[in-house]
């Protein structure tokens, strides 16, 4: 029997909300009515629950979703493990080479690899935690110049992942529909959720996080009120879409389709008959979603001094401790400066949290961009209680600024993952990437001058100790 596919890839139609109850029908009917799982469900299809909760987790955090698909996901031979791929432990960036350095590291862009495609091109670069314990982060970046094969799928039950496009274009095929992923666009698909990444116009480049823990929400707003920052009506969920593929294979006796599962970081495979690409029907509220960066309505002072970057939250996921973030996900769009009698770019710190950062485009008012600075493609990280802040000439320089207003970040954005957890850097990370800028903390603070006047007639003595 030929293939069909029923290119339903509505790509650039989606259902707009964060958090919200979704459904979407490929085909119409295909969604039972007032129930979920009837004794036939229409059109001859399974239903097939998809929990990113605990059944019991209180309403506001509860996360499940009902799939209608042609035949259900556990038709499958045993999944074997891979003895290659990007997780195995002999690999330089395997999570069992994480090393703990408090050393202020910055990376020049990291090298394109057009031999791999999405998947055998991600590289743990730093992390915390454990995927058994759901607890912690990987900080991935990525390259490839090859779409997945069309008969394959890749699953995570690690954590969900979010993808921050930097270069090229993702064309991303979920269980649940399509998601097409621009630069100054990010993603998030949640564990479980089976998908294949397609190159449509050539090379990517991007960062990735994946938390083990929980799930990301949207900061709460507190005194600034209902509206800012990422609005939830900018975030994307896919409609569906599916193939029917569903055994003229298997009737001959051979499996087609590759699935390829992320399992405590190593990957594992199986193949099976049918595509996993054959959800006709879902609702619920687990579910991949895209949000266009540029839709982030940016907070600042208007008055004086410069707030904490918190203002900065798109996503967050909040550990048990109130106020403290297990991953948020923090982004530096161009905006107007116009605090008075302000020192504008960060101040100077030592941060509990740890922060990792990288540049979609253009260049971060805090540090120089061009050959050895902060560029675009490259990334930083200041570990917990890391000394960090302006390099010397930003700081010369913005002590020295005429404070009209002023926008910064013109066609330019930054972003963080910051957490509370220490993160360690991978082998790679740390030596095999060859990326690492042996005199950052050279280059940016040896120049740091002393500004320091005694005042006339002060007292030399007990302050001050030879
Ligand atoms: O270190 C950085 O560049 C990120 C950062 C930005 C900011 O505006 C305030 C604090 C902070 O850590
Ligand atoms: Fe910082």
């Amino acid at each position: 029997m030929p293939v069909t596919t029923f290119d339903f890839k509505e790509k650039y139609r989606y259902q707009n909300g964060f958090g919200s109850y979704f459904e979407t029908e490929a085909v119409p009917g295909a969604l039972p009515v007032g129930q979920n799982s009837p004794q036939k469900p229409p059109h001859g299809l399974y239903a097939e629950k998809l929990s990113g909760t605990a059944f019991t987790a209180p309403r506001h955090e509860n996360q499940q979703s009902w799939l209608y698909r042609i035949l259900p996901s556990c038709a499958h031979p045993n999944f074997e493990e891979s003895s290659s791929g990007p997780f195995t432990a002999d690999k330089p960036y395997s999570p069992k080479k994480l090393k703990y350095v408090p050393n202020q590291l910055r990376w020049d862009p990291f090298d394109h690899n057009e031999q791999t495609d999405f998947v055998a091109g991600l590289r743990l670069t730093a992390g915390a935690g454990d995927p058994t314990l759901k607890h912690g982060v990987g900080y991935y970046v990525f390259s490839a110049g090859k779409s997945m094969e069309a008969n394959s799928a890749f699953y995570s039950a690690d954590g969900d992942l979010l993808i921050v496009a930097q270069e090229g274009v993702l064309d991303i095929r979920t269980e649940l529909g399509w998601l097409l992923v621009r630069p100054m666009e990010i993603a998030v698909i949640p564990r479980g959720v089976k998908y294949q990444v397609h190159l449509p116009s050539g090379p990517i480049r991007g960062y990735a996080l994946e938390l083990y823990s929980k799930h990301f929400t949207l900061p709460e707003l507190g005194p600034i009120g209902s509206n800012c920052l990422a609005n939830a009506r900018d975030f994307q969920a896919p409609v569906a879409s599916f193939s029917e593929d569903f055994g003229a294979t298997a009737a001959e006796g051979s499996n087609t389709y590759t699935i390829i599962s992320k399992f405590n970081n190593s990957l594992f495979t199986t193949q099976q008959a049918h595509t996993p690409f054959d959800v006709v029907a879902w609702h619920g509220t687990y579910y991949p979603y895209k949000y266009d960066l540029g839709r982030f309505n940016t907070i600042g002072s208007i008055s004086f001094d410069h707030p904490d970057p918190s203002i900065f939250t798109v996503l967050t996921c909040q550990s048990d401790q109130a106020g403290t973030a297990i991953a948020d996900f923090v982004i530096f769009p161009p905006r107007w400066l116009v605090a008075e009698n302000t020192f504008r770019p960060p101040w100077y710190h030592r941060n509990t949290m740890s922060e990792f950062m990288g540049l979609i485009g253009g260049v971060y008012d805090a540090k120089k961009g061009g050959k050895g600075g902060f560029m675009p493609g490259g990334a930083s990280l200041h570990n917990v209680m890391s000394g960090h802040g302006p390099d010397a000439a930003s700081y010369e320089g913005a002590r020295n600024a005429d404070l009209q207003p002023q926008l910064v970040g013109k066609d330019s954005c930054a972003f963080m993952f910051e957490s509370c957890l220490m993160v360690g850097v991978t082998e790679w990370g740390l030596e095999t990437c060859n990326k690492v800028q042996n005199a950052y903390n050279d280059h940016s603070w040896g120049g740091v001058k002393v500004h320091w006047k005694k005042p006339e007639g002060a007292s030399t003595d007990s302050h001050l100790l030879k």
